[in-house]
């Protein structure tokens, strides 16, 4: 594989500050909010017609690809997949922050995945990264202005149901946003009512119909034995857990745990995306103090590259029987 585990080149100080502050300035109006979002409405549609001048069809599914699975030297990875791609690297889209961990390409690529239009990010933001929750959120409201109305979010998880095992699929049925009980939350801050309400509910948050289906549609496919649903939960990393902390996340009902996704699905709740989303158990979690074993990243870019070709399959039929009900 080529260059895992290597810190990309591409790091913070690239961010282009002039970019940053333009957003700013458009939305302090007198009033600035240390935790909250400086991406005005405006700002987020004119990174959506940047886009939409650029691209000749209008996708209604969004993916974020999970670690491993938006490398960008996984040649047979879902993102690499896409036909007829249009490919803009974060660095060249306005306002746009840039990605700066291995396993994701950083781009953002519009194609068709079973001759349905989509866009998908080949690469996430993450808090640990230095990035404000609403901040890693923000391309969702992108993807949202761009015309998108279904979310496909992915990740590289940590198994902490025993039953696990690496290499599964567990769908999201629900989460626990455990930054949420910290008082970090994407929403934070004076509330759009263009996007979306103050108070969100989340208690419906994964749709259980395209949970139903995507069971259904693994089983067809020969995956059923490795598919489960659960809850994940994120911390904000970027180190690993603890033998202690892991117990505990267990005790509390989670059955994966990552560093992503669950801002991204509040963001895309609170401005009415229908949300389905996955976790690949990259590693299973060791609660155990005698083992001699340790969680690193190398093993999850590992798992991802392992079950490219069946996660290509699972949400390329996922997207078509989403198109078909759309
Ligand atoms: O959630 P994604 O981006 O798939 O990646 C997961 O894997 C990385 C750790 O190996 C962390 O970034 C964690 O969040
Ligand atoms: N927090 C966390 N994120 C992960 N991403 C992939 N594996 C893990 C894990 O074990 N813990």
């Amino acid at each position: 594989m080529n260059g895992t585990c290597e810190l990309k080149t591409k790091v913070l100080n690239r961010t282009n500050e002039s970019k940053v502050n333009n957003v700013e300035q458009e939305t302090q109006n007198g009033q600035y909010y240390a935790n909250s979002n400086v991406y005005s409405y405006e700002s987020v549609v004119k990174i959506a017609q940047f886009l939409l001048d650029r691209v000749p069809f209008t996708p209604k599914i969004g993916i974020i690809c999970g670690s491993g699975m938006g490398a960008y030297w996984n040649k047979g990875s879902l993102a690499e997949a896409l036909q007829n791609p249009i490919k803009f690297p974060y660095e060249d889209i306005p306002n746009f922050p840039i990605s700066t961990v291995e396993g994701h390409a950083g781009q953002l690529v519009f194609g068709y995945l079973s001759d349905v239009p989509v866009m998908c990010m080949q690469g996430r933001f993450h808090y640990y990264e230095g990035y404000p929750l609403w901040k890693c959120a923000m391309p969702v409201r992108v993807m949202k202005m761009i015309g998108v109305t279904h979310l496909i979010a992915t990740n590289a998880a940590g198994g902490l149901n025993k039953t696990y095992k690496v290499g599964d699929i567990m769908i999201v049925k629900d989460h626990i946003n455990m930054m949420g009980f910290a008082g970090n939350n994407p929403l934070q801050g004076p509330n759009e009512e263009r996007f979306g309400p103050r108070f969100p509910p989340m208690n419906s948050a994964y749709n259980k119909q395209l949970i139903r289906k995507a069971k259904e549609i693994a089983t067809a496919e020969g995956l059923g034995d490795l598919v489960h649903d659960g809850v994940y939960t994120c911390l904000g990393g970027p180190s690993f857990e603890t033998v202690a902390e892991l117990k505990m996340l267990g005790m509390l009902g989670c059955d994966a745990v990552g560093m992503s996704t669950v801002h991204e699905v509040i963001t895309a709740r609170h401005c009415n995306m229908t949300v389905f989303a996955f976790s690949l158990i990259t590693n299973m979690c060791i609660t155990d103090y005698d083992c001699k074993e340790e969680a690193n990243h190398c093993e999850v870019l590992d798992v991802g590259k392992l079950r490219e070709g069946d996660l290509k399959h699972f949400v390329s039929k996922v997207v078509e029987y989403m198109a078909q009900t759309m």
